[in-house]
């Protein structure tokens, strides 16, 4: 990871996370909701608490990529020059993101607990937009039944952290923040304990202020998640092996 981004280091988080508290303008915030809002219905994924839009398309049943551009807007001219500057995807074995999930969720919607495992490059870069949202990290062994016994008595369903994530921010994780926590987002319509001890990034924050009551009321919030998948396969080489079986 670039040494640029040392000031951005989450630093009360296990390695590694950075937090980028305004990382596009609101210009460049309102442009890209606008875009995100006008790709055809089709291209939404309705899932039972969030939508989802899925860029260039799903990983096939093997985790593998089907090789397309990611559409211009999701890249150039904002996110990747960006990207390029702070050497976020300079350890990728594409050196660039090639697949984003753009997640909206509405008040009261969330994701459940989750990693995003080893069809990616071990980095996932996610843009925030619209408002702000909790994202929760949660052990990985707490929710493993296998090691119950490990948990004692804390709570089973606490997060260790609690990462705040503004409007307009850039969240990283990676190394072992990838490989060894669980994160989610809670399915609520008000964040509550929102201060310097309830959040791990609050001295990263860009508007404090906004959070002066310790909570805030969910509102629409989108976030553009951009990663490195492993395996690709090129449409042609996809084809002669679909051709070979005839
Ligand atoms: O919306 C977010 O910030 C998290 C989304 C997420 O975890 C995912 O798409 O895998
Ligand atoms: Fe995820």
């Amino acid at each position: 990871m670039a040494a640029g981004l040392d000031a951005a280091r989450i630093v009360a988080l296990p390695h590694d996370a950075f937090y980028i508290s305004n990382f596009i303008s609101e210009e460049e915030e309102v442009w890209l909701l606008q875009k995100v809002a006008s790709a055809p219905l089709p291209r939404w994924t309705q899932l039972s608490h969030r939508r989802l839009q899925t860029w260039p398309s799903a990983l096939t049943a093997n985790n593998t990529l089907i090789a397309e551009p990611l559409p211009e807007w999701l890249v150039s001219p904002i996110i990747k020059p960006r990207f390029g500057r702070l050497g976020i995807f300079n350890n990728a074995p594409d050196q660039a993101p090639n697949h984003v999930l753009v997640n909206e969720y509405l008040p009261g919607q969330g994701i459940m607990p989750h990693e995003d495992g080893a069809a990616y490059h071990p980095l996932v870069a996610t843009v925030s937009l619209g408002a702000p949202i909790v994202l929760d990290i949660y052990e990985k062994n707490i929710h493993d039944a296998t090691s119950v016994q490990d948990v004692g008595t804390n709570d089973r369903n606490k997060p260790r952290f609690r990462i705040l994530q503004e409007r307009r921010s850039l969240l990283i994780t990676t190394g072992a923040m990838y490989t060894d926590f669980l994160h989610g987002i809670a399915e609520t319509t008000r964040d509550e304990n929102i201060n310097q001890t309830g959040i791990c990034n609050w001295d990263l924050l860009r508007e404090k202020e906004c959070f002066r009551e310790g909570y805030y009321q969910r509102e629409t919030r989108v976030s553009l998640t951009y990663r490195d998948v492993l395996k690709v396969a090129k449409m042609g080489n996809t084809m002669k092996f679909l051709g070979g079986r005839r």
